[in-house]
């Protein structure tokens, strides 16, 4: 039995800063981990690179070769690696063993977790393979400084979990950025009535009934709440390790620790 979390989120939520604080955190921890590049875009890494999308096909040449844009070289690209499940991920998961903790980066593109099957069938994939796999979303922290924005957040995270059928675990990144601690709580753990009332004080009177309509759905879900993290603080990044390795059920035999997270403490 593997392990995996598969990190998604719009572009700029700081999924790749998040790989390199948990690859530091678990080293420091005497943990292993191995983080996989899947955004064939990526420049440069804060992580040792296990496995790289780039050595199977260069957006680069995608882009020259096919005159295509970055975003449609982009998709592009993941359908080649969606055609090559068989073969290049293959043998790159044989370099794994067993009881391996895999975490993949992913590209920023809502498309591939909205309408394109590839993030699915990669998944169906690892499941295959024997992987306990966890979804892990992230939304910057600044979102929440607009609920209009938050909501959206909220239906990427919500198609994500739809289209995937995954264990999701939501997570608000970027934590050092606010200020007052108080100002997330009621997004933590949104309700409908909340949401409707600021996003009907935004907007003309018109939209009411989707205001209502949208936050109902959110609030229906409630699987969106989100987790806070501070990658300043071990103490966070451990917490939402936890929380995580919890979904997949990890270190179920040995004595993992989890405790309450407080804000305030480090
Ligand atoms: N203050 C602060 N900045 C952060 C944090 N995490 C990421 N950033 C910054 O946010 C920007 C984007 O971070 P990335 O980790 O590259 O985000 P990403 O989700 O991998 O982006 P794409 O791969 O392009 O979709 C960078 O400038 C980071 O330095 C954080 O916890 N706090
Ligand atoms: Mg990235």
């Amino acid at each position: 039995m593997g392990f995996a979390q598969l990190v998604i989120g719009p572009a700029g939520s700081g999924k790749s800063t998040y790989c390199s604080s948990l690859y530091q955190h678990c080293e420091t921890m005497r943990r292993s981990i191995h983080i996989i590049n899947l955004d064939p875009a990526a420049e440069s890494f804060d992580y040792p690179v296990a496995m790289d999308i780039r050595e199977l096909i260069s957006l680069d040449d995608v882009m020259e070769e096919l005159d295509l844009g970055p975003n449609g070289g982009l998709i592009y690209c993941m359908e080649h690696l969606e055609e090559n499940l068989d073969d290049w991920l293959e043998e790159e998961l044989e370099n794994y063993l067993d009881d391996d903790y895999l975490v993949f980066d992913c590209p920023g593109q809502i498309e591939l977790f909205t309408h394109v099957p590839v993030l699915r069938n990669f998944v169906e994939h690892l499941k295959r393979k024997n992987f306990n796999v966890c979804a892990v979303f992230l939304l910057d922290s600044q979102f929440i400084t607009d609920v209009s924005k938050y909501i959206s957040g909220c239906m990427a995270s919500l198609s994500a979990m739809v289209q995937l059928e995954l264990p999701h675990v939501n997570i608000l990144s970027k934590m050092d950025l606010v200020k007052n601690k108080k100002d997330i709580e009621d997004y933590l753990n949104p309700e409908a009535k909340v949401l409707v009332s600021e996003l009907n004080q935004q907007m003309p009177p018109q939209f009411a009934k989707l205001n209502k309509a949208l936050a109902e759905l959110v609030d229906d879900f409630s699987m969106v709440n989100f987790v806070p993290l501070d990658l300043r603080k071990q103490s966070s990044i451990q917490y939402v390790l936890s929380y995580i390795d919890n979904c997949i059920q990890y270190g179920e035999d040995a004595d993992v620790k989890v405790r309450d997270f407080d804000p305030e403490d480090d």
